[in-house]
């Protein structure tokens, strides 16, 4: 059966309440909609963690630092909610702009540190969006654990850090990054890539799982790094965003894997951007 679709504010209190009583254990599950395998893994293990779970669907206009980006994002609410049936979700929480941002909305939750640099220092904006957006539905579900993607790395580690900050009583869970059998990690985004270069794709996996080799083996960051680069260049990619080695802990920049580490990369393939991370053993 169908979860129940939740506009309001005042519908998702009222619930919450009901459950508050009944002592259920909730967790909830942001998303912007557009559900693919990742997303469903997330709310599996929501399910598998909670009595209640609401996944939300919000398109943040606040973490788009670019329009064209925002305008082309795929909305697919009615296949999303048919996805989730089977998964046993409670509810799907898709609120109305106004119910997020109500008019004259004047706060902005920002974090240092951790949301510079990387996808932080491309889009200008976009943490702080995803960091206000990320705080109200906290707060809004009143959760009491929250899951995110490992796919997004960065922005796993700028909530981690916004919710410690800020006192938000909620469990941060980070679940492994879902892929297709070739190795792209599943995106929303995927759906945008032109078919023929579908086939290209692959490449940005193939050049970390082989940096992560090398790094392993004792080579320097300097030339692993340059030759992925390199790699991903040659296989068609038009630009590599960023190709970098950080601390996984705090995603500080590293010089070798001398702790336990995450190699971090955007690059753009047919006028999509795409992200990947994975991790690296400490030498
Ligand atoms: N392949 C994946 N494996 C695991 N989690 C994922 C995967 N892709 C997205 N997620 C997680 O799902 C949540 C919602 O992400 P979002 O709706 O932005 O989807 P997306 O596929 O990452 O889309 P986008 O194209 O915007 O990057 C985030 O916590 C994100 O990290
Ligand atoms: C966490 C999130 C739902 C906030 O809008 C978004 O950044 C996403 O889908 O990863
Ligand atoms: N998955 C992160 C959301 C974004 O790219 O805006």
């Amino acid at each position: 059966m169908s979860a129940p679709i939740l506009r309001s504010l005042a519908e998702l209190r009222a619930l919450r309440a009901a459950w508050r009583a009944e002592g259920a254990r909730v967790a909830v599950v942001p998303t912007m909609g557009a559900l693919h395998d990742g997303h469903l893994s997330l709310a599996a293990a929501a399910k598998a963690a909670a009595d209640r779970v609401i996944v939300t669907i919000f398109v943040n206009p606040r973490q788009f630092n670019d329009p064209g980006d925002l305008a082309r994002y795929p909305r697919t609410e009615a296949r999303d909610a048919e996805k989730l049936a089977p998964l046993g979700v409670d509810a799907i929480y898709v609120p109305a702009p106004d119910q997020v941002y109500p008019p004259g909305f004047a706060t902005s939750v920002s974090v240092s540190g951790v949301s510079e640099g990387l996808c932080g220092a491309h889009r200008p904006g976009h943490f702080d969006g995803v960091a206000t957006v990320v705080t109200k539905l906290l707060l809004q579900t009143g959760a009491d654990c929250a899951f995110f993607g490992e796919k997004d790395f960065q922005q796993l580690m700028v909530v981690r850090r916004l919710v410690r900050d800020l006192d938000i009583p909620v469990e941060i869970v980070g679940c492994p990054t879902v892929r297709e059998p070739d190795g792209l990690a599943l995106s929303s985004r995927n759906a945008l890539l032109p078919g023929d270069v579908r086939t290209t794709a692959p490449a940005l996996y193939q050049a970390l799982v082989e940096a992560r080799r090398a790094l392993e083996a004792g080579t320097g960051a300097g030339a692993a790094l340059a030759t992925a680069r390199a790699a991903i260049l040659a296989a068609g990619f038009a630009e590599v965003e960023y190709l970098e080695l950080r601390a996984a802990a705090d995603l500080a920049p590293l010089e070798a894997p001398d702790v336990p580490a995450r190699l971090l990369v955007a690059a753009h393939l047919g006028g999509v951007r795409l992200i990947d991370n994975i991790e690296v053993a400490a030498r």
